[in-house]
């Protein structure tokens, strides 16, 4: 390791840990000759010692070496902690590399320091390639979803590798050139938002199972497995069965082994953050990400059960066994189909925004396989856009519209019980409130505009003829015509 090697790798990978690792390993048994690199040497060690007969791989200590065994223009793959890490990486690699080298960061990068990055380095004659990669820890070594944001030269590169690397769905690699710098961060940035309402809604289908049924975590296991045989079927149902059905070492199920706060990196709260300045409401992932900030809050929570009965006073109703369980699938798949529905449209808006040409249909096409939220429903997605790639909304193609139709009357039903019985349901909740929001003829908005033009002046427009208006309300309360 500490002698000079030759410059032979094809791809370089620095940042070993959980992903970069298994993504290594990936490159590797695909016949790609891989230098890798980490901070900590053991870990590049450890990776060779273990691994290093699936594959070709350079092993590097430092990051002289690690730029030296890979073959020019060289492609670079750093795989570390998102935020400063990442630029300590990049600002130790730069002065190491020659014009015409693809910098790629496979991390869950905020888009927008992947834009600044491929600025920055774009000005030192570097290409730099913000590289969404969902799939987790299986998925970086079996075929994960590639989502790339970069120019085409370094795509020309990077792509026929990541492709074959990738999942692949009925011949197709899950991956794909999603547009310029921080396109394929973006749209990874919300796969992770839909990541979070799809666990969201998982959660509270199983909290109300439990809850209003009082089904036991393994009989819950079971009615998700079979769920997952049906239009539900996908990663996350299969395997919230399989976790459902496990028990800790000490008898008890594991769920309830498990403390009750859900942790978050950031993906979710950055896909809201970025929908409030697209204004685009994406309430599923909204309120999965407040739920998992609420379920932190452990000195909140402990002060209101001290105050308030942890259920509503009265009697606890016990719905029918099966007609219940049926009526929250079908909550579950209708709020999941508003969920997905307000992902795309974040990812039109931002693309709009952005000047990106993202291909919509395409994000369902390789979100197919590999990734965390792949489920049999992306097809569904991706024939809708092949339908009509314009189309204004998911929710109203024949498909979906068909399934929101149909589930409508149990999703009331889950969401009123749950109300009834105090059990939180905020994404479901959200959920069809949006979708009333949607179809509502007209909307209390008018109210809104009334007050805001009466304390602000900030006028309003009429149902009835065009032009912007303001009514003298501390006055004679005529109306003026603004414009
Ligand atoms: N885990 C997952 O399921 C997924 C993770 N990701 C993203 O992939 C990236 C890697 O994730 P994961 O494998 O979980 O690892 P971590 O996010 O835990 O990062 C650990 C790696 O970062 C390196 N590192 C941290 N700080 C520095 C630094 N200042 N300089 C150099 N290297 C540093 C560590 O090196 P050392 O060993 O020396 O400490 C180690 O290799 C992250 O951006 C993550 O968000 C994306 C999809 C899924
Ligand atoms: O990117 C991923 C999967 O696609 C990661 O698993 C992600 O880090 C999970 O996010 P969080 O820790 O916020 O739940």
């Amino acid at each position: 390791m500490s002698e000079q090697s030759e410059a032979r790798a094809t791809i370089g990978l620095t940042g070993l840990a959980t992903m970069g690792r298994n993504l290594a390993r990936n490159i590797a048994r695909h016949g790609h000759t891989i230098a890798v690199h980490n901070r900590t040497t053991q870990k590049t060690t450890d990776l060779v010692e273990q691994f290093g007969d699936e594959g070709d791989f350079v092993a590097t200590e430092s990051m002289e070496e690690f730029v030296g065994a890979i073959a020019q223009p060289r492609t670079i793959v750093i795989m570390v902690k998102a935020g400063d890490p990442t630029d300590a990486v990049i600002d130790e690699l730069v002065p190491l590399l020659d014009e015409g080298d693809i910098v790629v960061d496979g991390g869950n990068a905020h888009f927008t320091d992947t834009i600044r990055r491929e600025k920055a380095l774009s000005e030192k004659g570097l290409h730099f390639v913000g590289m969404g990669v969902s799939g987790g820890e299986e998925g970086a070594l079996n075929g994960p979803s590639i989502m790339v944001g970069g120019s085409d030269h370094a795509y020309e590169h990077l792509g026929p590798i990541m492709e074959s690397i990738a999942a692949q769905v009925d011949g197709t690699p899950c991956c794909t050139h999603v547009g310029p710098d921080g396109a394929g961060h973006f749209v990874k940035m919300v796969h992770n938002g839909i990541e979070y309402a799809d666990m969201q809604l998982i959660a509270e289908s199983y909290d109300l199972l439990r809850s209003t049924l009082g089904l036991s975590p393994k009989e819950i296991g079971e009615v998700f497995e079979e769920w997952n045989g049906g239009d539900l079927e996908s990663f996350l149902i299969e395997m919230t069965a399989d976790v459902l059905a496990h028990d800790d070492a000490s008898g008890e199920p594991f769920v309830d082994v498990v403390r009750d706060a859900a942790e978050q990196k950031g993906t979710g709260r950055w896909t809201v953050q970025s929908a409030l300045d697209l204004g685009v409401p994406v309430t599923g992932i909204a309120e999965a990400t407040f739920a998992r900030s609420l379920s932190g809050h452990t000195s909140q929570r402990e002060a209101a059960r001290k105050v308030f009965s942890t259920s509503p006073e009265g009697e606890r109703e016990q719905p029918d066994r099966d007609t219940f369980v049926d009526q929250v699938r079908a909550a579950l798949y209708a709020s999941k189909v508003v969920a997905y529905a307000q992902g795309f449209d974040q990812i039109a808006a931002g693309a709009e925004e952005h000047d990106w040409d993202v291909d919509l249909g395409m994000m369902a096409t390789i979100w197919r396989g590999g990734c965390i939220i792949r489920a049999q429903f992306l097809d569904r997605i991706r024939e809708a856009y092949a339908e009509e790639p314009d189309l204004t909304t998911l929710l109203t193609t024949r498909y979906f519209a068909e399934a929101v139709k149909d589930g409508v009357d149990a999703w009331r039903e889950v969401v009123a019980t749950s109300a009834r019985t105090g059990v939180p349901t905020p994404a479901f909740s959200s959920s069809l409130a949006y979708f009333d929001g949607l179809r509502r003829e007209r909307l209390p908005a008018a109210l809104i505009q009334a007050l805001r033009d009466n304390f602000g002046a900030h006028t309003y427009e009429r149902v009835d003829r065009e032009g912007t208006f303001h009514t003298l309300w501390a006055g004679d309360r005529s109306e003026q015509e603004m414009s």
